[in-house]
Parts: structure tokens; C-alpha cells; sequence
């Protein structure tokens, strides 16, 4: 809610009413086309399993708003594109300033596990710092006849490489929990890193919010982790 009236800009000086500055998470999905990176997206901004998807050109923004211990946090999330001739163009600007990687793989096909290390190795020469959380998610584990990837070489993979792993389904409805598990477990832990700079869109424009107490649907989230 944008601050206004009164005949001058609005700001701290003006009033008596706390204002909060909105941080903004940068999360990319990496990861083979076809893994589902953009319907796990879908499910943790949109809430739904989109009927049909195209190959991703370049990269989909999608965005949320959380909240967390009393703090509005956009979740900015950035779903690239896995298709090599589609996303040539903007591997640099995926790794720019990202807050926080998501590696997704399909567990129904076997390679897409296998490529992960390539997808590290690009995040790795990227000079995305160690510090920035990944995590590992499974997707497509609604397939169950279909699983080449057992749970037990994902785990280890995950541990090798210091990552939480998530299996997990953006199609099954039962499994939405646990979508939102994914973004929010890494929002607390960038919530947690007080380093973080602020960033504030709505200051930049030279508008100012207030501190709104009342909750979104949204905003219901507690950690996860
Ligand atoms: N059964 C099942 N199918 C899924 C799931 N998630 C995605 N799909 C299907 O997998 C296909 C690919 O999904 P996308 O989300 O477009 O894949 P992507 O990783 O974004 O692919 P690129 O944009 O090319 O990188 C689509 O046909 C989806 O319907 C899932 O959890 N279960
Ligand atoms: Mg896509």
C-alpha cells in the first residue's frame, strides 16, 4: 500500500507510521528441459499445475510474496530454460546476484540425475558463491511405476554436495505442501542471513510503503525447516 496524500512526498519525516523496506529473493531452477521446472514454479506462485507447458524461451519470472517471522519477503523466482539453444543467451543473467539455487531433476529419467553435475559445474563457474543455498529437488515422483532414480542415490548426491534434497510432484495436489516447502525452506534461510542487503523497489520509484499488518492468504507460511 503506497503511502500518499497530503500535498507532499510521503516518507518517515511525514508520519508517525512504521515503514518497511521489502527484500527481494533471487531463486533460480535449473536443470534438463522437460524435468518440470517450469509446473513446480507454477505450483508454488500460481498454486495450480498448468494443463499444458511450452519449452521455456530464455527465462519465466514468476513471484511471490511471503511472509516470515513477521516479514514480508518477495520471492522472486527465476525459471530457466533447460533447452541449451533457448537459454545460451542469458546464462549470465541467471547467476547475476542469485540468492539461492533450486537443481531439479526428473525422477522418472534417469540422465536428467546425471546431468546435475554438468548444471553444478556451470553454477559453480559462474563464481556463485558457496554460501548461496541450493537444494535438490526429485520431480515427477507421482510416476511411481515409472522411477529410475532411487531415493537412496539422490540422498547421496545430496549429501556430496551439501544440498537438502526434496522429492516431490508439481502435478499432484496431495504433493503442494511440499512444492512450497522447497522456496520457503530457502527463504528462511536467506531470511537468516543478515548480510543480505535490502533492497526496495517501491523506494527506488520514490514510493514508500507502510508497515501493513493485515495477512495475505499468501502469508499464512511458517518455516519449514
Ligand atoms: N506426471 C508429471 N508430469 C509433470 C510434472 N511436472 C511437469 N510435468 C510434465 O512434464 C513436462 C515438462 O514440464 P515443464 O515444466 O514444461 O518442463 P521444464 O523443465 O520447464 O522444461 P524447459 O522449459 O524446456 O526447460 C510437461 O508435459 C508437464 O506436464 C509432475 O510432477 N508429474
Ligand atoms: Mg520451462
Amino acid at each position: 500500500m503506497a503511502a500518499g496524500g497530503g500535498g507532499r512526498p510521503p516518507g518517515p519525516e511525514s508520519s508517525l507510521e512504521p515503514y518497511v523496506q521489502t527484500r527481494i529473493f533471487k531463486i533460480i531452477v535449473i536443470g534438463d528441459s522437460n524435468v518440470g521446472k517450469t509446473c513446480l514454479t507454477f505450483r508454488f506462485c500460481g498454486g495450480t499445475f498448468p494443463e499444458k507447458t511450452e519449452a521455456t524461451i530464455g527465462v519465466d519470472f514468476r513471484e511471490k510474496t511471503v511472509e516470515i517471522e513477521g516479514e514480508r519477503i518477495k520471492v522472486q523466482v527465476w525459471d530457466t530454460a533447460g533447452q541449451e539453444r533457448f537459454r545460451k543467451s542469458m546464462v549470465e543473467h541467471y547467476y547475476r546476484n542469485v540468492h539461492a539455487v533450486v537443481f531439479v531433476y526428473d525422477v522418472t529419467k534417469m540422465t536428467s540425475f546425471t546431468n546435475l553435475k554438468m548444471w553444478i559445474e556451470e553454477c559453480n563457474g559462474h563464481a556463485v558463491p558457496p554460501l548461496v543455498p541450493k537444494v535438490l529437488v526429485g520431480n515427477k515422483c507421482d510416476l511411481k511405476e515409472l522411477i529410475q532414480v532411487p531415493s537412496s542415490m539422490a540422498l547421496k548426491f545430496a549429501d556430496a554436495h551439501n544440498m537438502l534434497l526434496f522429492e516431490t510432484s508439481a502435478k499432484d495436489p496431495k504433493e503442494s505442501q511440499n512444492v512450497e516447502s522447497i522456496f520457503m525452506c530457502l527463504a528462511c534461510r536467506l531470511k537468516a542471513q543478515k548480510s543480505l542487503l535490502y533492497r526496495d523497489v517501491e523506494r527506488q520509484q520514490g514510493r514508500v510503503q507502510k508497515l501493513e499488518l493485515t495477512q495475505d492468504a499468501n502469508g499464512k507460511n511458517s518455516c519449514p525447516c
